[in-house]
């Protein structure tokens, strides 16, 4: 029998006042599917052997991981095994596009994760044909596991300042790979230190002492057979951190390891025998599985605060807290408009991610289309807008994911709540694939270089086309759509302008160009993420604000019930479809391990001689 529906959620259900399956039909891109969806969801999660026994919070570090390697393996098994071999590669990526099902499985991601993220797409993006027909083969057969090593203990954002070197050496057609120095160390790829067995490495190749900038390697690096590291190579574990606790992420060192010539991953620059060196057609091509994870990450971000704000929503509409008029009972804190303020930008902004990364998607596939015939023409516009959105979107989903967790109170504090992970997670990918001040500079510098062109009567692209619209600064502001829209650009055309004339004004005080960019580049910043209104708007935006939050209230529960997560993938007694929130509290709290016996034994070893003045 299944367990009874607070009451309070039954309310808000029957007040909604729109066709919650057909939201989350447009979610997942049509009715089929999200019966897709679901059918893999509901094959997946069926899997024994997929969840803990003992939350793993209460596991040690060594344990958790452990655990999450042996899950690993029956999640890897089980998504092959439900995958419909009728269904198109279209219909399979549409199915898992929403799905967080690995979430259900890991609440601080999986071992697997680099080999899936980042390994197989740096071979599709780096590999030649020959090279990729053969080790993709290996890697889509789990055959081996595979990372991507190119963060070093002494540098992650300055590529060009990686000290790992590839030395050629045309006697033996091989690459001698080397850690100069300890800040040379890989440090960071996940699945490094014990589950990976391959990498792709980003070393700097020398050729006749001549450096040829920073190129791919696959290498191995553990045995096939025994797993253990290979002669020349130092590896271990970084240690535990805030999340991606069961991520494994690793440290490598090289001593002299030699890899053969055809294990350089050539599609844009080669190595040829006698170590004649062919460069790519664009350096930065080198960079290219970094623009797409960034692109992934979008998406990422979208599913990840949907699961934040469902969990803080359900639970709003089943708390009771205080007082909002005397002898009216406790309300539901989602009629609290500071918790409305709190939540609803929240379902907001996971939507506009969502579409976002829709559009950005289709521009990486139509510009990496284009690389490929050559035409190399809008890759600087994909990485600058792929930077500016993936900043953009991991920093606003960080602050509305915390921001759930603290409108929560104490139970959002809890693990059980999964809110903290779902943090964990997601404020990573401020760091990872692009610190985020980092990327926001490289659009700014996209932004200066086109707006210099618009003043001198070039056409800019359309992502761009904004700074050349001579829009008057008198411009009369309406709060409808288009008025919004429009008042955003004039101002973030501003934005552009005044950080370009800061530059100038720093160059003609005697500044050089870089000190002068770096003098300006809070300004610049703001001009790739920031725009604002004038005050005398504000008001009348202001009072619309409100009056929107007014009108959601009634449906705040049926749009994130339209995200159609099911309990496993919250993963949260918070935030369950059945709001049977006091319940799970108390059943996950007594499956700590304290809870096993009512005195524990350190009330004997210290607690009581510390009390009797006997220690
Ligand atoms: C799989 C399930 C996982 C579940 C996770 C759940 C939770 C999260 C939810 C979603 C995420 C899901 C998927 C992700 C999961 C993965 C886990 C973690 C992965 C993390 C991996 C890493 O972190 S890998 C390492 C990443 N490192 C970086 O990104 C380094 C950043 N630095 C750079 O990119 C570069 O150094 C730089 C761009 C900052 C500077 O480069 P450089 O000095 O060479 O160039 P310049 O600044 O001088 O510019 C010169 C010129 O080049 C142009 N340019 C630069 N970069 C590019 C590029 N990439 N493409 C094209 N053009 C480029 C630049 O614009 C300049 O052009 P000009 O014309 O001269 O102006
Ligand atoms: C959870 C997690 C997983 C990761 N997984 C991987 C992985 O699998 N593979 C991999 O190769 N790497 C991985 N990384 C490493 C990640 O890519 C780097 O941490 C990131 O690129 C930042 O480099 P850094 O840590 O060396 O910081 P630094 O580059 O030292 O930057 C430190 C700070 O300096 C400032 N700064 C630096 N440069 C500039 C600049 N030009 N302008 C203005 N300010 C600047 C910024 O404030 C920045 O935060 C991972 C990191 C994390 C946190």
């Amino acid at each position: 029998m299944s367990a009874k529906v607070n009451d309070d959620l039954l309310t808000e259900r029957r007040k909604c006042e729109f066709n919650v399956e057909e939201l989350t039909n447009y979610l997942d891109g049509g009715a089929q599917a999200t019966q897709n969806r679901r059918k893999l969801e509901d094959k997946v999660l069926s899997t024994k052997g997929l969840f803990d026994e003992v939350p793993e919070e209460y596991l040690s570090h060594k344990e958790k991981y452990e655990n999450a390697v042996r899950k690993a393996v029956v999640y890897y098994k089980a998504m092959k095994e439900a995958e419909d071999p009728n269904q198109t590669e279209q219909e399979r990526a549409n199915a898992t596009y929403r799905s967080l099902l690995h979430a259900a499985v890991f609440k601080d991601n999986s071992p697997f994760s680099l080999h899936l993220a980042m390994f197989i797409p740096a071979i599709l993006g780096q590999a030649d044909e020959e090279q990729k027909k053969y080790w993709m083969k290996r890697a889509s057969k789990m055959e081996i596991i595979g990372t991507y090593a190119q963060t070093e203990l002494g540098h992650g954002t300055f590529i060009r300042g990686l000290e790992t070197t590839a030395t050629y050496d045309p006697k033996t057609e091989e690459f001698v790979l080397h850690s100069p120095t300890l800040t040379a160390y890989k440090w960071w790829p996940g699945s490094l230190a014990h589950t990976a067995n391959y990498c792709v490495v980003m070393a700097h190749l020398y050729i006749n002492g001549k450096s040829c900038g920073i190129q791919p390697f696959i290498v191995q690096f553990r045995d096939e057979e025994t797993h253990q590291p290979l002669p020349g190579i130092k590896l271990g574990e970084i240690g535990a951190k805030l999340g991606f606790n069961t991520v494994n992420n690793g440290f490598l060192g090289f001593d002299q390891h030699r890899i053969p010539r055809n294990r350089m991953l050539m599609k844009n620059a080669q190595v040829l025998k006698d170590g004649t060196f062919k460069r790519s057609p664009n350096s930065k091509l080198t960079y290219g599985t970094m623009v797409y994870v960034r692109v992934v990450i979008v998406n990422g971000m979208a599913n990840q605060l949907a699961r934040a704000v469902t969990i803080a929503v359900r639970y709003s509409a089943v708390r009771r807290q205080s007082e909002l008029k005397p002898d009216a009972g406790e309300p539901q804190i989602l009629d609290y408009v500071t918790q409305q303020h709190k939540l609803f930008i929240g379902i907001a902004s996971s939507h506009a991610f969502t579409l976002t990364a829709k559009w950005l998607t289709r521009m990486y596939q139509k510009v990496t289309a284009d690389l490929e015939k050559g035409n190399l023409d809008e890759l600087p516009e994909l990485h600058a807008i792929a930077c500016c959105l993936k900043a953009v979107t991991t920093t606003d989903t960080s602050v509305l994911v915390e921001r759930s967790r603290t409108s929560c109170g104490g139970h959002g504090y809890m693990l059980s709540s999964n809110l903290p992970q779902i943090y964990g997670l997601v404020t990573a990918a401020c760091t990872y694939e692009g610190e985020n001040t980092v990327l926001m500079l490289q659009t700014a510098r996209s932004l200066v270089k086109a707006l210099e062109q618009a003043q001198s009567g070039k056409r800019l692209s359309p992502t761009m086309s904004y700074l050349s619209e001579k829009v008057s600064s008198r411009l009369k502001w309406d709060n409808s759509i288009d008025g919004i829209v429009k008042g955003f650009r004039r101002v973030a055309y501003g934005k552009v302008e005044s950080a370009m004339r800061s530059m100038r004004k720093y160059v003609r005080s005697g500044l050089g160009p870089e000190d002068a960019w770096n003098m300006s580049s809070v300004q610049l910043v703001a001009a790739s993420e920031y725009t604002s209104i004038s005050e005398a708007d504000i008001r009348q935006l202001q009072d619309t604000y409100e009056d929107l939050l007014g009108k959601i209230r009634p449906n705040a529960v049926g749009l994130v019930d339209a995200f159609d997560f099911r309990d496993q993938i919250l993963n949260s007694t918070l935030g369950a479809y059945d709001g049977r929130v006091y319940e799970r509290l108390m059943e996950e709290a007594l499956k700590s391990p304290l809870n096993a016996e009512p005195v524990n034994q350190s009330f004997h070893k210290y607690l009581k001689p510390f009390m009797q003045g006997k220690l």
